[in-house]
């Protein structure tokens, strides 16, 4: 079934240059972007996003990590694309992420107390019409 998901280059992605290699992948699986920006998330849009972890231990340092430069917010559109999107993505731990995906080739370890693993793709229908009407209006 032909569906959209909501799909995040965080600001590791930026910072480190792999804004190209992640697109590509993208693309090479037949995916289209069909919206697309480069956008610094505030606190606010950030505690929506993340609405289900503001009140763990960790959203402080996920908070700092993710407002801490530009993001790539995109929409994608492809056949059974939210399932797709996280194999591609990989495990939320770059440690445990398989070789092939993105987080198990580019990403690594981090010494922080946020989990910076490059990407973010919705989990379900529900979590990806939420995402993309919270960030394309
Ligand atoms: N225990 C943790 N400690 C630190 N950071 C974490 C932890 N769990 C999750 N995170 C961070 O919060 C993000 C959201 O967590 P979630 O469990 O929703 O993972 P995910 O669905 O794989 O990732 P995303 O929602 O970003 O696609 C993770 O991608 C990671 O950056």
């Amino acid at each position: 079934m032909t569906e959209r998901t909501f799909m995040m280059i965080k600001p590791d992605g930026v910072q480190r240059g792999k804004v190209g290699e992640i697109i590509r992948r993208i693309e090479a699986k037949g995916y289209q972007i069909v919206a697309m920006k480069l956008m610094t998330p505030t606190p606010a849009l950030l505690a929506q996003h993340y609405a289900e972890h503001v009140d763990k231990s960790f959203y402080p340092a996920l908070a700092a990590y993710m407002t801490s430069g530009p993001v790539v917010a995109m929409v994608g559109e492809g056949n059974e694309i939210i399932t797709g999107w996280r194999h591609l993505m990989g495990a939320t731990d770059p440690t445990n992420a398989l070789p092939g995906t993105i987080r198990g080739d580019l990403a690594r370890a981090w010494d922080t107390a946020a989990i910076m693993n490059l990407v973010h793709g919705s989990d379900s229908q529900s979590a990806a019409a939420r995402e993309i009407a919270l960030w394309f209006d």
